[in-house]
């Protein structure tokens, strides 16, 4: 399993600043002995401060973070911030105590502030939707790369800055994390920055202090109505983002009706993109719109046309006309923060030119030069069934995937796959219809149980499966490992197993524990096993 000690990226050469300036610009109140010190980092979490930190004690779910004033002094701290219930639990840690009303709603602006992270920014691109974000991301990094660039990433699967990379747990940092990145990518010379953005994100301010220069909409579907009670309230977040104090130009796909709703209810410039075929009645009202012209078991070449006859054509090293989509959204991104449509098609040619990696030494295959893991992941060689490691985990994810590989195969479909535990399970019935209508033979198994029953989660899964298709080969498989084998075993050359589950990650979450498992390298090893890798 990847290390995961290091769980924020923080400038080398931080520059303190003025404590008592801080107190007094945020116009805070202050209890306990004087600030007099200088601050030279803010975090929320106890076990991530450093010598000269600002520890920010915030209420949560299960604990008060004021509470962990004592470690934070311990471990370097100059001063507390925290809200009136924390105040006394901060105390006892003697260090000054600074007082707000809602310490989260200032975090974004003190992190800007400590960090200076408004001082020549980045440009700086957003990337929001149900699906895609991360993928989109990943795009944008690899074409910016093509054009020469080299760009700071931060998604679900990791942050990185060059070559350097930590591994993420949340999709969107806290703002704390988010400027201290930020300013660790200023001292590296990383003039543009992606950042992958949750809803919860949003709703939780972990953007705030940001105001990006273009951001960009995927699609809205059935997930997260744990955090959101409905998918209005779920839009709404993600509408947030398209307002004027945090981004100055958008990007939005219109295929469906949230899409067309943001395009209409955004404050600010905006550009659209149709992805639907031209027979649809509604192609035509959007700016920019995507032709697929083939799509293979690992690419999928499209057109992309915009205004004023301009059009790019190019391909992703990818299953999925939802790939294309999303590399769609990635140009046009690009595009709208002032980069040439024939600038980035040169770049895309294959043609001299540089990717920016070490062996390159002039022409390479024309294309979006990319590696996302987990997504989509073809991990098969020339022999044996195709398998995709795939981190879908809703409706639409699945189904997308599965009528994407249906197109490409003339075999069969065997998929496997589960449900997160602790995490809408609303969507469980729809996924395990899904899987069973689209597939042809489905092995349900676990993903991430956490605190949940594993069994009561299959259960639903089955039995979802079970009524959309009376009939279809289902079996119930729970480790992770057997499961995949099980697939191996009923699918023959020509055939296709789908493996959706944690795509790029290496563990399996049970009870509280992470324990270490990687689908990339079991469904390699399985593969192995067979004699077809
Ligand atoms: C429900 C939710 O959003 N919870 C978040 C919340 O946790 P919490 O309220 O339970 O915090 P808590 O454990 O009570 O602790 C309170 C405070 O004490 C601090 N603390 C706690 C323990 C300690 O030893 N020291 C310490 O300082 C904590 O850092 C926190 O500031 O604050 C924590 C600190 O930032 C987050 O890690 C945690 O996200 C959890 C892990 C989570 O899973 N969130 C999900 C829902 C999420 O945000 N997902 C989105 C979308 C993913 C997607 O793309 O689909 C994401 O952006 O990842
Ligand atoms: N444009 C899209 N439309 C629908 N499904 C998609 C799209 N792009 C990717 N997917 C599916 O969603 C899965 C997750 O993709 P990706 O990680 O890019 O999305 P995400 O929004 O970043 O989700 P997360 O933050 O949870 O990782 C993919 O593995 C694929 O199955």
């Amino acid at each position: 399993m990847a290390d995961r000690a290091s769980s924020a990226l923080r400038p080398e050469h931080p520059i303190a600043r003025s404590l008592p300036h801080l107190v007094e610009d945020f116009g805070f109140e202050q209890v306990g002995p004087p600030v007099s010190d200088v601050v030279s980092g803010i975090t929320i979490s106890s076990r991530d401060v450093v010598p000269g930190d600002l520890y920010v004690g915030l209420k949560g779910a299960r604990f008060h973070g004021a509470s962990f004033a004592q470690a934070a002094r311990d471990a370097g701290a100059v001063a507390i911030l925290t809200d009136p219930e924390g105040v006394p639990l901060a105390a006892e840690a003697g260090l000054p105590v600074i007082v707000t009303p809602e310490p989260r709603l200032a975090l974004g602006e003190l992190a800007a502030w400590i960090y200076r992270t408004r001082e020549e920014p980045p440009t700086l691109f957003g990337v929001t939707g149900t699906n895609g974000k991360t993928s989109v991301a990943y795009l944008l990094e690899a074409i910016l790369r093509q054009l020469g660039i080299v760009a700071g990433l931060s998604t679900t699967a990791e942050r990185r800055i060059g070559d350097e990379t930590i591994v993420s747990t949340l999709t969107t940092p806290e703002a704390t994390e988010i400027h201290a990145m930020l300013a660790r990518m200023r001292e590296a010379h990383v003039r543009s920055v992606i950042l992958e953005v949750s809803a919860q994100a949003i709703t939780q301010h972990r953007v705030d202090g940001i105001v990006f220069d273009v951001v960009g909409f995927t699609n809205l579907s059935h997930d997260h109505l744990d955090d959101y009670s409905t998918m209005e309230t779920y839009y709404a977040a993600k509408r947030e983002l398209f307002q004027p104090d945090r981004a100055k130009r958008g990007v939005v796909i219109v295929d469906a009706e949230w899409g067309e709703r943001l395009a209409s209810e955004s404050r600010i410039p905006l550009t659209t993109i149709s992805t639907a075929p031209s027979s649809d009645a509604r192609f035509g009202e959007a700016q920019w719109h995507l032709t697929i012209d083939d799509e293979t078991a690992d690419r999928t070449t499209f057109t992309l046309s915009g205004p004023d006859h301009r059009s790019l054509t190019t391909s992703v090293p990818l299953l999925g006309s939802f790939m294309a989509a999303n590399a769609a959204l990635a140009i046009v991104m690009l595009v709208e923060s002032g980069f040439d449509l024939g600038a980035i098609a040169h770049a895309l040619s294959g043609e001299g030119g540089s990717n920016g990696s070490a062996q390159d030494d002039g022409d390479r295959e024309p294309g979006i030069d990319v590696y996302i893991p987990g997504r989509a992941e073809k991990v098969s060689g020339d022999r044996g069934p195709v398998v995709y490691i795939d981190y879908g985990h809703t409706p639409d994810a699945f189904t997308l995937t599965l009528e994407s590989i249906r197109r490409v195969t003339d075999g069969r479909i065997i998929m496997v796959f589960g449900a997160d535990g602790d995490r809408d399970p609303s969507k469980r019935e729809e996924m395990g219809a899904i899987a069973a209508r689209l597939a042809d033979a489905v092995v349900v198994t676990d993903f991430h149980p956490r605190y949940e029953d594993p069994a009561a989660i299959r259960r639903v899964l089955l039995d979802s499966a079970r009524a959309a298709a009376p009939g279809r080969e289902i079996y119930e498989v729970a480790d992770p490992r057997a499961a995949f084998r099980k697939a191996l075993s009923i699918a023959s050359e020509g055939d296709v197993v789908l493996y959706a589950g944690p795509g790029h990650e290496d563990y399996h979450e049970v009870a509280g524990e992470k324990i270490p498992y990687s689908a990339r390298d079991d469904a390699r090893n399985a593969l192995h096993e067979h004699g077809w890798l």
